[in-house]
């Protein structure tokens, strides 16, 4: 039986409310229709269940969301759609598992545990578990049921219904024997009569999360939970005992976003970097499974499931002995489309897996007799090892196999007599408290800290004396601030010295001295460890319900004046017109390489279309689409088209903009912080991107308020002299490394390391060429302003169109009006010079590229080295170019842009520790350039670069990396081009 699937789509949250949000799904029956909020393009994605609860719904007193029309499903009629399916399979015995997918925020937790009145699927059905087994009077059936509940977080496994004190440093182990098949490794197991019990028990668990995610700096929703429900039926017949067990998996997944950044680009995880494989392998599973379930199996395919601590655990949920459903979370906003789309496709593969799901019957006593078989096995293999390393191996899987058979041979019954500190009594919150405000809702309020035992001191573990209340966060010192009461018993608040006045805020301002707490005071310590202050019974001006992770968070921004203009110097209000300046007559070289069939001959330049991206080309963009639909089985309803998706206006992508940034300059901050502790020479800054238009026809289009904006996070590292740009996602990896090298005390290998990348280049800018002379066959010697990425101005550049006649002579006369070339074939050359004034920081490796409408991606060489001048003497024949009426409008209404890119490059500090070995990498050169190397090889490097130049025409863009391996070998052999080293002293 196959996987089944249903999706759901939750309401706009008050923040996207207040955005001014636009809906991009649309459901009819089982269909769900993504609608593209750029080009209006509609998909449709058929699943087991599409469940609309966007609208249509009201609020009941209790807080229940009650369907008001009949599309919309709420909690109850999800959970009758698949818990209670869950739930019929367990009891026939078979294993199930219901799985959440979906991007941070979605509302994957909503529909797995809910929230208040709403109850997810976990809770109800355990509820149901238990209205069943009350239901029963025959004295011949009992029914066992046992719940344990772990964490993935960076690939290691924890158990949350431990004490986080006592969670082992490495996590638990994943064992797996032929009898059991996978388990984990004293993982420990809680024997429930009640549904009060598990909920108990899920709170445990949630508490814990919460902690360990203070105690570690864990970010919430990169963790993967499960809940796992072991039931099992006991029937006596006379003398004997048939058992029917089920093993139910409740699994609430990291934000899908996560897998984003390496599973969408293929890009290479760096080695050590586990944050996100579990979901990337988790892809790759279903992506496998799919394949193998249509047929496409030919040549066996292996299915990676121990490539991953998530994969191996539900190995059996994911095409094995299992009946599984996965519930895919939707955001409902445009600005989450792509996310949403990713969503969707992977849920579409999904549905294609195929289970083989068996009933588990008298389990105990064949894996008993299996186990005792295998373990017989296990010793002989032992007497007979060579090698210490397998012995070991051997040894422990034995011992693991042994306490596992020890623990089937306790009955539930005595089980549950072991475990009384499994309910204990909860925090008194009668009085002041503070307690936890975390960015994953289900896990707010999980902490509680209340004044009975004042002062309350908190910091670091490495605090002396211990703190009480431990927080790891580069911001925190080891001992921070101190809660304590006055004599008329108001809670205060204090920082322990006034450097940790920088990193203590109530209500966005910093504490600099003792302050009385007021009820529902936000706390935060660090830079994002947030608590709310309580006092039972009191007023405040604010309502608890308006409080959240990101109202803090922006509260602080706020008052701290973060603001977008302050913090982005590189975003000016007014951006510069892009001036064309009027250059003397180029000389035209009269030995041009000439080329009748337009970019096939060699030194052309020429990029096969199969190698082009084509996403930023409109004119593409139709025939990209039509074969994805035909890659995913996405189908298009051009009727379904534009009317629910329209652009948000440029305010409101502002303040979207703004809260994002909120919320990334703590982390920012904190990055700085640990690199710092390191002793790294690593600055983490911010940078606005603008998403420069690649076509420019209006006055508008080169208005900053318009051009979309993306988030980026510059890392200058002086150690390697690099600087690459990071997307937020790759940056919240990065950070999670780090903050785990911080604790761990690691020094990783160069591959592992967080802090290196290959050399990286970006786009420096671009400039936009008016193409109206060539329309009258004149040539337009220009220098062109480059427009930065920044909105500022990135240097210019000189370029030119000479219209030539077949030999690439320059023409004399040209049309009255560009209308009359319709028809007729045009030759002309391109030239791009030079550049001037190219900024510094990504002067390196510099070189351009263009799109001319027909023409493909076309690129100069490739200068190499650092220069703030490159030289790129590009010069381009283009012969027989017919002049139809879309190139003809082209030429007069449109600009041509030129991307200017360039590898970034820092200035490298020497420390007296050794310097740090280059790390080889896969995907880039193992001899990464230090600026010194670059730079000592420049003169050569230069002429060498325009000798290539004159005679090859063009280089491809793999030029750059080539020749900094170049550069870096004349290095090594010595050849240190003296002079120019001074010269370098301007970094
Ligand atoms: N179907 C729904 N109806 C009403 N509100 C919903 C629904 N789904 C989600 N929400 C709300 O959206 C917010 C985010 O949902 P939720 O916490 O479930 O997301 P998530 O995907 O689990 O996020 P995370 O990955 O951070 O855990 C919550 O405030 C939740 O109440």
């Amino acid at each position: 039986m196959s996987v089944k699937v249903a999706v759901r789509v939750r309401p706009f949250n008050t923040r996207e409310k207040d955005l001014g949000a636009q809906l991009c799904i649309k459901m009819e029956g089982q269909t769900t229709i993504i609608i593209d909020p750029k080009t209006g393009n509609p998909r449709d994605f058929s699943f087991d269940y599409s469940f609309w609860s966007h609208d249509g719904f009201t609020e009941r007193e209790d807080g229940y969301l009650l369907r008001a029309d009949d599309r919309y499903a709420d909690q109850n009629i999800v959970y009758q759609e698949l818990g209670e399916q869950v739930l019929n399979n367990a009891w026939e015995g078979y294993n199930c598992c219901l799985f959440a997918y979906g991007q941070t925020g979605s509302g994957k937790s909503y529909s797995m545990v809910g929230y208040g009145a709403n109850k997810g699927i976990i809770p109800v059905s355990s509820e149901e578990i238990f209205v069943r087994i009350d239901r029963n009077h025959d004295p011949n059936l009992m029914y066992e049921v046992m719940v344990s509940m772990l964490e993935i977080y960076n690939e290691k496994v924890q158990d949350l219904l431990i004490p986080v004190a006592q969670r082992p440093q490495g996590g638990l182990k994943i064992r797996e024997s032929k009898a059991t098949g996978v388990f984990v490794e004293n993982l420990s197991k809680h024997p429930v009569t009640s549904y009060a019990e598990i909920e108990k028990l899920m709170e445990k668990g949630n508490t814990n999360r919460s902690i360990g995610s203070t105690q570690m700096n864990a970010t919430s929703s990169r963790a993967h939970t499960i809940f796992t429900i072991e039931f099992k039926q006991i029937i006596v017949k006379g003398d004997t005992k048939t058992t029917k067990a089920s093993v139910i998996n409740l699994v609430d997944l990291a934000g899908s976003e996560k897998a984003g950044q390496t599973g969408a680009t293929g890009e290479r995880l760096k080695e050590g970097c586990a944050i996100n494989k579990s979901l990337v392998v988790l892809g790759s599973v279903i992506e496998a499974l799919a394949e193998k379930s249509q047929g496409k199996d030919k040549k066996g395919i292996v299915i990676p499931y121990r490539d991953s601590a998530l994969t191996r655990i539900l190995q059996n949920a994911l095409g094995g002995n299992s009946k599984t459903v996965m519930v895919c979370a939707l955001s409902p906003a445009t600005v989450n489309y792509e996310e949403t789309l990713s969503t969707l496709r992977y849920a579409d593969r999904a549905k294609k897996i195929k289970n083989h799901a068996v009933v588990n019957e008298s389990p105990e006593e064949k894996i008993i007799r299996e186990l005792t078989q295998e373990n017989d096995e296990l010793k002989r293999l032992i007497d007979q090892a060579g090698g210490i390393e397998k012995l070991r191996e051997l040894r422990e899987q034995l011992e693991a196999n042994e306490r596992f058979s020890s623990a089937q041979r306790i009955s539930w019954q005595q089980q549950r007599e072991a475990v009384q500190d499994d309910f204990e009594p909860e925090i008194d919150r009668s009085g002041p408290h503070i307690t936890n405000i975390n960015e994953d809702h289900l896990l707010s309020g999980k902490v509680v800290y209340n004044f009975d035992n004042v002062p309350i001191v908190v910091g670091r573990k490495t605090g002396n004396p211990k703190p009480d209340i431990l927080i790891s966060n580069s911001s925190v010192r080891p001992r921070h601030c101190t809660f304590d009461k006055d004599e008329d018993g108001n809670i205060t608040l204090q920082p322990i010295d006034p450097s940790c006045s920088e990193y203590l805020f109530v209500n966005g301002n910093k504490v600099f001295e003792k302050i009385i707490l007021k009820h529902l005071d936000r706390i935060i310590i660090g830079t994002n460890q947030i608590y709310l202050f309580k006092i039972p019974g009191e007023e405040a001006d604010i309502k608890e319900n308006d409080i959240d992770y990101e109202f803090a968070i922006e509260e602080k921004s706020n008052a701290q004046q973060i603001d977008i203009e302050k913090e982005m110097p590189q975003m000016p209000q007014q951006l510069p017109t892009p001036i064309q300046t009027k250059t003397a007559p180029v000389p035209v070289a009269q030995e041009e390489p000439k080329n009748d069939v337009i970019g096939n001959e060699p030194g052309n330049n020429y990029i096969p279309e199969s190698q082009v991206n084509h996403e930023n080309h409109p004119e593409n963009q139709e025939n990209h689409e039509s074969h994805e639909n035909h890659e995913s089985h996405e189908n298009h309803h051009p009727e379904h088209a534009p009317e629910v998706a329209h652009e948000p206006e440029p305010v409101n992508k502002k303040r979207q903009l703004h809260s994002r940034l909120a919320k990334l300059f703590p982390l920012v901050n904190e990055a700085n912080l640990i690199a710092t502790d390191l002793n790294r020479h690593v600055k983490f800054n911010v940078k606005i991107i603008n998403i420069l238009p690649d076509e420019v026809e209006k006055e508008e289009d080169l208005e900053p308020d318009y051009w979309e904006k993306e988030l980026k996070v510059e890392v200058q590292n002086q150690d390697y002299g690099l600087i690459w740009l990071w997307d937020v996602e790759k940056f919240e990896d990065r950070l999670c490394m780090l903050r785990e090298m911080l604790d761990e005390q690691t020094d990783p290998s160069p591959e592992e390391d967080p802090l290196w990348d290959p050399p990286e280049e970006n786009l420096l800018g671009k400039g936009y060429y008016s193409l109206k002379p060539l329309g009258l066959l004149f040539d337009n010697p220009f220098n062109i302003l480059i427009i930065s990425t920044s909105g500022g101005d990135a240097g210019l550049l000189k370029m030119n169109i000479v219209p030539t006649d077949e030999d690439g002579q320059m023409l004399d006369e040209g049309p009255e009006s560009p209308e009359e070339l319709v028809g007729s074939l045009i030759n002309f050359r391109v030239e791009i010079q030079e550049a001037w004034n190219i900024p510094l920081s990504h002067a390196n490796n510099v070189y351009c590229e263009y799109h001319f409408p027909g023409l493909g991606i076309r690129r100069t060489n490739v200068f190499p080295g650092y220069s703030e001048h490159p030289t790129f003497s590009y010069k381009e024949q283009f012969t027989s170019v017919l002049v139809d009426d879309y190139l003809c409008n082209y030429m007069q209404t449109k600009k041509l842009a030129i991307s200017v890119f360039g590898t970034g490059m820092a200035m490298k500090v020497e420390t007296q520790k050794p310097a740090k070995k280059k790390p080889t990498y896969e995907s880039a050169p193992a001899q990464t350039p230090c600026v010194e190397n670059v730079m000592e090889n420049r003169t050569r490097a230069t002429t060498v670069g325009v000798a290539n130049n004159v005679s090859q025409g063009m280089a491809s863009p793999k030029m750059a990396t080539k020749n900094i391996k170049a550069a870096k070998e004349k290095a090594v052999k010595g050849d240190k081009g003296g002079k120019d080293k001074e010269k370098c002293a301007i970094f």
